[in-house]
Order: structure tokens, then sequence, then C-alpha cells
């Protein structure tokens, strides 16, 4: 088996497990935050950095790597783990999502979807072989069903529609998969806001047994509630027994609340994107380092992180790297803002071993800065 998920115990406060995540690049314990590796890289940190931070799964992305550098390129160095030196786990997104918010020019068929490439226009097409082809090529130890994300809102013909043809890619997608026994191929739950297609998506690819399942088809505008609302129906109706991957999600709370609702494994693109405009994730909530009253601050980012960043530089320093447009500062605060949000998720994994995940949710939330809700 490619990828199997562990349950260690489930948090008697709440919904979350504590869990671990077997792979043939290592074992990762759950819930966990996954970097953003987009292009082959997370931008700006080496493997070794990663390494030090304590990342153990990355993600990239089969639409960026079809388009430049090609799937067989990728292939011909021996896969991801080969071409960008990563030898722990990694895990590649179908590249639907981003053809919908990257490209113009699209068009969905039963058969996929033709787009032009937001590189130099030329017209592309994926469809559920393709990106299962794209993604055997790239050797992600767990890569996702080619899907749509239905946009929000969304009528309920659409989505009901949408999401039964995302099934059907999801069966195309298995048939096309020639190595099960050393990737893992999870299915992706879509039926955008309705609950009762949310079931009826969830069922049908439970009965199609795939090793793990994502929640797609969120965090893509709408309100929280509504997005923890949709996550208590859909949850309970995924196998205990399978990792549970709740797609594009993201800040600090919403990873707590996400655990709490059952989901192992997030992936978001915040504490890189937002550190390279000098934005720092603190434990007293937000901090942007270009405000002037940092310019004689001798005071780490966070006074209560350990990493590299807040060990060796202050708040003036890297204040001054990232306004002189340096790319040292940006390496700084991606550098602590991974290392906060994997250290969060060691405290989530803790608070559930000791069943006190709503105690440390409300003391989080209380000290980040979050009006209770
Ligand atoms: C490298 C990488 C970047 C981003 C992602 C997740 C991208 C992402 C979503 N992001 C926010 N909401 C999202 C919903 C979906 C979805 O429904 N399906 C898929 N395939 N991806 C989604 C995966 C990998
Ligand atoms: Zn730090």
């Amino acid at each position: 088996m490619a990828v199997r998920y562990e349950l260690i115990k489930t948090c008697k406060q709440t919904g979350a497990r504590l869990g671990k995540l077997h792979t043939p690049h290592g074992t990762i314990d759950t819930p966990v935050f996954m970097p953003v590796g987009t292009q082959a890289t997370v931008k700006t940190m080496s493997p070794e950095e990663l390494k030090a931070i304590g990342a153990g799964i990355i993600l990239s992305n089969t639409y960026h790597l079809f388009l430049r550098p090609g799937h067989e390129i990728v292939r011909e160095a021996g896969g991801l783990h080969g071409f960008m030196n990563w030898d722990r786990a990694i895990l590649t997104d179908s590249g639907g999502f981003q053809v919908f918010s990257l490209s113009n020019l699209r068009k969905i068929t039963e058969e996929g979807v033709s787009f032009r490439s937001h590189l130099n226009g030329e017209k592309l097409f994926i469809g559920p072989e393709e990106a299962t082809q794209i993604q055997n090529a790239l050797g992600a130890d767990i890569f996702m069903a080619f899907d749509e994300c239905a946009p929000y809102p969304a009528e309920y013909d659409y989505v009901k529609k949408s999401m039964e043809r995302t099934t059907r890619w999801a069966e195309r997608c298995l048939k096309a998969h020639t190595r099960p026994n050393e990737q893992a191929l999870f299915g992706i739950v879509q039926g955008g806001m309705f609950n009762d297609l949310r079931a009826q998506s969830a069922r049908d690819l439970v009965s199609m047994d795939f090793p793990g399942y994502a929640i797609g088809g969120l965090s893509v505008g709408e309100p929280f509630p509504l997005m923890y609302e949709v996550l208590e129906h859909t949850v309970p109706l995924l196998p205990t027994s399978k990792a549970r991957y709740l797609m594009g999600v993201g800040s600090p709370d919403a990873l707590i609340d996400g655990a709490i609702r059952g989901i192992d494994m997030f992936d978001c693109v915040l504490p890189t994107r937002i550190a390279r405009n000098g934005t720092c994730m603190t434990s007293q909530g937000r901090l942007v380092i270009r405000n002037a009253k940092y310019a004689r601050d001798f005071t780490p980012l966070d006074p209560n992180c350990d990493c590299y960043t807040c060990k060796n530089y202050t708040r003036a320093y890297i204040r001054h790297l990232v306004k002189s447009e340096e790319t040292f500062g940006i390496r700084l605060t991606t550098y602590h803002n991974l290392h906060f949000l994997v250290k969060l998720m060691e405290q989530v994994r803790q608070a559930i071993a000791e069943d006190r995940l709503q105690d440390f949710r409300d003391q989080f939330f209380a000290q980040y800065g979050l009006g209770e809700d």
C-alpha cells in the first residue's frame, strides 16, 4: 500500500484526531500543515531549511509543472523527488483548480478542460487521464483526482452536474492510475455548499475505496461559518480509517477549527505568500514588519518563538532588509512563518493527545487577537 493512515486517538473534547500518515518517503504526524511549493520549490527555502523547520510533506502542482518545465523533463530527472532533491513526502494537486484560477479562455467538456497557458497563450488540454499521467510522471507520494472546483456562489443545478462529472472523472483517474502501490490517488469530495450534493459525492467516492479523501470546493470565498457547516456535514461521511485533506485551508485559526472538525491535512499558501510582503504570523497575531514602529525594535519577530530567524535577527534588521528589497529579508520572514505553522500543528497534536483541543483553541484565539465567534 503506497500510503496508509493510522488513527492513533480521537480527542475527547472535540472530533479532532491524532494520526500518522505512512508514505514511501517517511511518516507524517497528523494533523499536519503542508507547505506549498507550486513550481517545485517552497519559495526561498532550501530542502535543508524545510527539514530544520520540521516539514515532512510539501505540495506541488500539476498545472504549473505541465506548463513549465513539462512533466517529461521532471520524469527524466527522477520525478519531483530527484528534480528538487527532496527525499521526504510530496503531494501534487491535479491541476483543475489552477486552470480555473490562472488561465483564461477555458472550456469544460465531459472529456476535460481546454485552456490557454497563462505563460504564452498556447492552447492546451487536461482531462482525468492526462492529469493522472502527469502526476505519475511527477512521482508524488499522494496525488489528486482531476476535479472541478465549482465557483462560489453557484446554482444548485450547476453544482450537481459539476459534482457528478467530477465523480465520473475520479473513476477515469482510477482506471488511468498505473502505480497504485507507489502513489496514492486521493478522491476529492465536491458538491458546493449543498449538503445533499456533498453526501452524494462522498458516498460515490467512498464506494470507489480511495486510500484517502480531500474535501474540495471550499476556501473559495465563502464565509467561514458556511465552510464549517459544510465540513460538519461532509467529514462524518468519510471513513475514519482514511486521511482527510481540506484543500486550500488555511489561516492559523482555520487549521485549528478544521482539526476540531476531523481534518488531518491542510495546505496553505499564506505563510509563504504573506512573508513576501513582510507580514509575519506571531503568537500575538499578524505583524507587518514594514511598519515604522519597528525601525528601532531590536527584539525578535515573536518573543515566544525559538526559530532560526527569531534566535538571530531583530525586527529592525528584518524591516530594513524587507524595505531594501533584500531577498534575505523574505527568506527570514518565510522561515519564521513556516516554523510558526509547523509549531502550531505540534501544539494542536499535543492538545489532542491530552484531550484539551477546545481549551487550546480558546487560549490561542484570545492571544492571536481573534474575536470570539
Ligand atoms: C501546490 C498546491 C496549491 C494549492 C492546492 C489546493 C488548491 C485547491 C483549493 N485551494 C483553495 N480551495 C481549493 C479547492 C480545491 C479543489 O476543490 N480542488 C482542487 N484540486 N484543488 C483545490 C494544492 C496544491
Ligand atoms: Zn520565529
